[in-house]
């Protein structure tokens, strides 16, 4: 019995199971982590749509939810089980009583890490929902700025979508350093990333205030082709793949006559290869037909070059990738 790209039951989901997590996700915070060391010294965080709650898991392990001054907030419009030294606060993180709410938890103390893995219910419109994703982030970054320490850090889904350099734009007012990841256990079909803001340093003067909405650019559709420094293009950073959790890729399939097959799904090909390294991938089965000297370097597996208008062309393809 094969596995299709709809089985959700990847290997995440099934490492999640064995250790415990409520979700996959929580290994997304934890491969953000291993690249970034967000949790290096922090002692308080605030977890923005936490339900069913992997990530409060993940900070309450990593950063003492249960010590002596050590603070994790978890909100989201469901409601959670309980987790051990995480204060729960369900609403909605767009409204200011619930974002009035957080913020007194860190009055004269603040935050050191805000992290938000919100995602509104997905409509199938993709505008829609990247539009509805947005506002969420806006929401948190909001939040983010009453709570959060100089130098803090927050991190939140992101949709790349045809405007992201929008919110790219308005998180570097907020912070130094803003880099978009894309943890191995986010699934490659999905348009999801992180935003990983560090240094929070707000501009001189500025004071939070959560009346206003801080997206103060005005929506131009043209905004993606702005020039000089209105246009900010962030790095994008993968992360997890050596990860000691992720080493061993095998798990068990249940095949139809009831017993197990042990199933080693293929590691990924590099990223950036050259014509040479196309070579070699094709040796190793992982372009399908035959590649031409004269396409232009391969920047991509994924995103490979449209094939020569000519009828000797060969049309290079990829293989279907692991949804991991
Ligand atoms: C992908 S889940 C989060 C998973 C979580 N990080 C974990 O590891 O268990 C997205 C969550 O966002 C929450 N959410 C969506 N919009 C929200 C809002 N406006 N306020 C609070 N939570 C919201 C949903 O209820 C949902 O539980």
């Amino acid at each position: 019995m094969g596995r299709t790209s709809k089985d959700k039951r990847d290997v995440y989901y099934r490492l999640a199971k064995e250790n415990g997590w409520r979700a996959r996700s929580a290994f997304k915070l934890l491969q953000l982590d291993e690249q970034f060391q967000l949790f290096q010294g922090v002692t308080r965080a605030v977890d923005l749509c936490a339900a069913p709650g992997s990530w409060s898991q993940v900070l309450s392990q990593k950063i003492g939810g249960q010590g002596c001054g050590h603070v994790v907030v978890a909100v989201d419009l469901q409601a959670m089980a309980p987790i051990p030294g995480v204060v729960q606060i369900q609403g909605d993180i767009t409204q200011l009583s619930t974002a009035k709410e957080i913020i007194q938890h860190f009055e004269g103390c603040p935050a050191d890490l805000v992290v938000c893995d919100g995602a509104p219910d997905v409509t199938g419109l993709h505008d829609v929902d990247e539009y509805m994703q947005a506002q969420l982030l806006l929401a948190a970054l909001n939040i983010a700025t009453h709570v959060l320490k100089p130098g803090g850090c927050f991190v939140a889904k992101i949709f790349r979508g045809r405007d992201v350099t929008l919110l790219y734009s308005q998180l570097r007012v907020f912070f130094s350093s803003v880099l978009c990841a894309k943890p191995r256990s986010s699934r490659n079909s999905s348009i999801e990333a992180f935003a990983v803001c560090q240094s929070y340093d707000p501009p001189a003067g500025f004071t939070p205030d959560l009346t206003r909405p801080l997206l103060d650019h005005s929506y131009d559709p043209d905004f993606n082709q702005l020039d000089g420094p209105s246009r900010i293009i962030v790095p994008f950073v993968t992360c997890g793949d050596l990860s000691s959790y992720d080493s061993d890729r095998s798990y068990p399939l249940d095949l139809e006559d009831g017993s197990e097959y042990k199933y080693t799904p293929p590691t990924q090909p590099p990223i950036s290869p050259s014509y040479q390294e196309a070579c070699r991938l094709k040796k190793k089965g992982w372009l399908a037909k035959e590649i031409h000297p004269q396409h232009h370097p391969i920047s991509r597996v994924d995103t490979l070059p449209q094939p020569l208008a000519t009828p000797e062309s060969h049309t290079l393809l990829a293989p279907e990738m692991e949804d991991n």
